[in-house]
C-alpha cells in the first residue's frame, strides 16, 4: 500500500498496533526527499502495551529509510501531523505459520524478545 498524507490537512494516523491486518511484521518505506524536523510528520513508537504513553523513538520519513516493526501490541505507533505531503509504501507480512503450526505464539510476548 502507498499512503499519502496532505499536509494541508496536517495528515495524521492516531495511535494503533497494527493488529487485525494477519501480519506479523510491518515493512514501511518512506519516500519523502528533503524531509525537515519542520515538516513534522515522525513515526511515533510507544512502548510494549496498547495502552502504554512512554514514547521510544520518533522516526522521521526520510526517503529511502526502511523500517520494520512488529504488527502487534507489542509495536504502538503513531504519525503525528504532517506539514508537507507525506508518502509512505507499506507491506505487512504475513506468516502463514502462526495459524497452521501448533504451539507457535499467537502474541509476541511469548516469542523470543530482541535485544534492546
Ligand atoms: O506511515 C507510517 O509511518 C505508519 C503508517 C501506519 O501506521 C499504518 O499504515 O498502519
Ligand atoms: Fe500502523
Amino acid at each position: 500500500m502507498v499512503a499519502c498524507y496532505p499536509g494541508e490537512a496536517r495528515g495524521r494516523y492516531l495511535r494503533h498496533c497494527d493488529t487485525g491486518r494477519g501480519a506479523a511484521l510491518t515493512a514501511i518505506l518512506y519516500l519523502n526527499r528533503g524531509w525537515s524536523a519542520e515538516d513534522g510528520g515522525q513515526l511515533r513508537l510507544y512502548e510494549e502495551g496498547f495502552h502504554n504513553t512512554q514514547v521510544r523513538a520518533d522516526v522521521a520519513p526520510l526517503a529511502g529509510r526502511l523500517l520494520l516493526f512488529w504488527a502487534t501490541e507489542e509495536c504502538p505507533h503513531e504519525v503525528l501531523p504532517a506539514r508537507r505531503d507525506r508518502f509512505a509504501m507499506t507491506i505487512w507480512c504475513r506468516d502463514t505459520a502462526r495459524w497452521t503450526r501448533p504451539g507457535w505464539p499467537t502474541r509476541c510476548s511469548d516469542a523470543p524478545r530482541w535485544r534492546r
